[in-house]
């Protein structure tokens, strides 16, 4: 089936998004952080997100997971606008995945230990309408040790059991920021297959920002390449030279 033919899984339409000031209002003078954005991503694309620090990349992907309300008909993911449609994310349907879990609590200014000892398989049995299967799959491919303890683990451990969780129900829009950042390369290379296998078998479209190019040449259907909050490139892999010759890092500098 043709791009064309494929109906997209999200879709935006002139996208704006600016973060307002204290008080909730717009900010004069300040342009949008997402401007006039207008993409379409076929069901199974894997579409690699490109930028500098600072070109639009988190806000881009909050917008698109429902995490910043934008006008309905600026967007719409899987039919429906994401953030007038909760469901969308409870369902995991939707999945956003990205910032920190934080080992400490910010309270006032001062960090405070978490406390709760729990394990990683408690927090993973803790998802009610998981496929036992499927999540014994996730589990083997991110290497979890069910008997990790939450408060003790590392930053990658603690990553892993995240990511994990934000794949135990099969999402069908996958929006990953920077999360493979804490993972050692084996543990990386294992999740950027399995991505793979889930975008050609269940057709889920995935948008992936990253900073980190190794091993991602062959990896991506299509590039997006974000400057300013302004969408500056968006093609197929196959129509990019320099990632068939393996020189993404190139690409990106260009
Ligand atoms: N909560 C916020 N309030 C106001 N402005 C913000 C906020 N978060 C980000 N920005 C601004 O929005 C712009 C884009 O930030 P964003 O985090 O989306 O970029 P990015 O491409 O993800 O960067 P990086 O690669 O460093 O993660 C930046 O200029 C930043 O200063």
């Amino acid at each position: 089936m043709s791009e064309e033919e494929n109906s997209p899984v999200l879709e935006t339409c002139d996208l704006d998004f600016s973060y307002p000031d204290i008080d909730g209002r717009p900010i004069p003078g300040v342009p949008p952080v997402v401007q006039n954005m207008s993409i379409r991503i076929p069901r199974g694309a894997r579409c690699l997100l490109l930028g500098s620090n600072g070109a639009g990349k988190t806000t881009l992907l909050k917008v698109l997971g429902g995490k910043h309300m934008v006008p309905k008909e600026s967007i719409t993911v899987l039919g429906v606008p994401p953030f007038h449609n909760t469901d969308l994310t409870a369902s995991g349907r939707l999945s956003y995945l990205g910032g920190n879990w934080e080992r400490d609590i910010a309270f006032a200014g001062y960090s405070i230990p978490m406390q709760g000892d729990i394990s990683a398989l408690q927090m993973i049995e803790s998802l009610p309408g998981v496929d036992p299967t499927r999540r014994a799959k996730i589990m083997q491919v991110l290497d979890v040790d069910p008997d990790w303890r939450m408060h003790r683990v590392s930053d990658g451990q603690r990553r892993r059991v995240q990511i994990c969780l934000g794949l135990l129900k099969p999402p069908e829009v996958l929006l990953l920021d920077e999360i493979t950042v804490d993972l050692d390369v084996l543990a990386r290379a294992d999740l950027l297959d399995f991505l793979k296998e889930e975008s050609e078998q269940r057709g889920t479209g995935i948008i992936y920002a990253t900073h980190i190019f190794d091993g991602l040449e062959r990896w991506p259907t299509h590039i997006m390449f974000l400057s300013g909050g302004r969408l500056k490139v968006w093609s197929k892999a196959e129509d990019i030279p320099e990632l068939a010759n393996d020189q993404l890092l190139q690409l990106a500098e260009k």
